[in-house]
């Protein structure tokens, strides 16, 4: 179990976190979403003792064995936080070096994540893809019970994004607790459990996903609509006062049957390309949640 009490960390004149509660419980896996500088990289960097929080606490383990178990954290946060000069066995021996008990081989931590053909390469001259694979052999070498990676799926390919997906339900079969910072809602979609979201600093939700995404559903039926008149379609529901989230891609209606929908749209002259009964998807939940706070008043910090 991880329990963030009241966690806050100002930067000179930014507050990155904001009096952040949440429970992760043990062999979970949770999602921390949010957009671009709503704090999530700040929030594993306190979690993982990288840095301290300006108040508020974080305390980890203590209920799987009793009072005094104090698990092991892995986490990989930055590709560029590798030693570019180093090869990969190189760097994975110093790991290895420095957390004997527990620790995998070396050249069976290469061959798991892929890179055992390029061992011998300096670490300058790998992509994206395959520093974020070493990365995570950083981390599952040292066989840690909670594992943390920020943005793990950056530069991998499809086939690395879905090999990453198994590792990750592998390991919370085993009990371990699983953390990851995601913009790919829906790959995260595939694996966690929980969701974590952050915006400006503030926590906006932490609970389970199913029941993130029910909570928008509850308002009434809601139908998927697309169009290349997006922007027209969701003035005309906006000034009807009718509700509904706007993603990058496609817009939700809440509350009013599929049939209503295609008369409202087609009675003001407008053209559908997709209107589908649904319930909502985490990164429609994502959207209404985000949109919703956006519009709530905010006192000044
Ligand atoms: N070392 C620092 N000094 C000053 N401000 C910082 C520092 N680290 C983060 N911040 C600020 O804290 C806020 C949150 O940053 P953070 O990197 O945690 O966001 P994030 O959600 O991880 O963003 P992204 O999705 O873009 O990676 C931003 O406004 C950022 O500028």
């Amino acid at each position: 179990m991880i329990v963030l009490d009241r966690v806050t960390k100002k930067y000179r004149d930014t507050m990155s976190l904001h009096d952040i509660s949440a429970r992760i419980s043990a062999g979970s896996i949770t999602a921390l979403l949010g957009p671009n500088g709503s704090g999530k990289t700040t929030l594993l960097r306190v979690v993982t003792g990288l840095i301290a929080p300006s108040s508020g606490s974080v305390s980890i383990g203590r209920s799987r064995a009793g009072d005094g178990f104090q698990p092991r954290i892995g986490a990989f946060l930055h590709a560029e936080s590798l030693p570019l000069e180093a090869s990969a066995r190189a760097y994975l021996r110093h790991i290895a070096a420095m957390t004997p008990a527990h620790c995998m081989r070396v050249e069976e931590a290469l061959e798991f994540v892929g890179l055992a053909d390029v061992r011998a390469k300096r670490i300058r001259q790998y992509s994206l893809g395959m520093k974020q694979r070493l990365g995570i052999a950083s981390v599952i070498m040292r066989d840690p019970e909670i594992l943390i990676f920020d943005e793990p799926s950056n530069g991998l390919d499809p086939e690395g994004i879905a090999w990453f997906r198994n590792l990750l339900t592998t390991y919370s079969a085993q009990g371990k607790t699983i953390i990851i910072s995601s913009h790919f809602i829906a790959g995260v979609e595939q694996t966690a459990g929980h969701i974590v979201l952050l915006n400006r600093g503030r926590l906006l939700a932490s609970e389970p996903i199913r029941e993130f995404c029910s909570q928008g559903a509850s308002t009434g039926a809601t139908v998927r609509v697309q169009s290349q008149q997006k922007n027209e379609i969701e003035s005309v529901l906006a000034k009807a006062k009718i509700s509904y989230i706007s993603t990058p891609s496609h817009t939700i209606v809440q509350g009013l049957a599929p049939e209503d929908v295609a008369a409202l749209v087609y009675s003001r002259g407008l053209t559908l390309s997709e209107l589908t009964a649904q319930t909502l998807s985490l990164e429609e939940s994502f959207f209404q949640r985000l949109s919703t706070d956006e519009e709530a008043p905010r006192d000044k910090h």
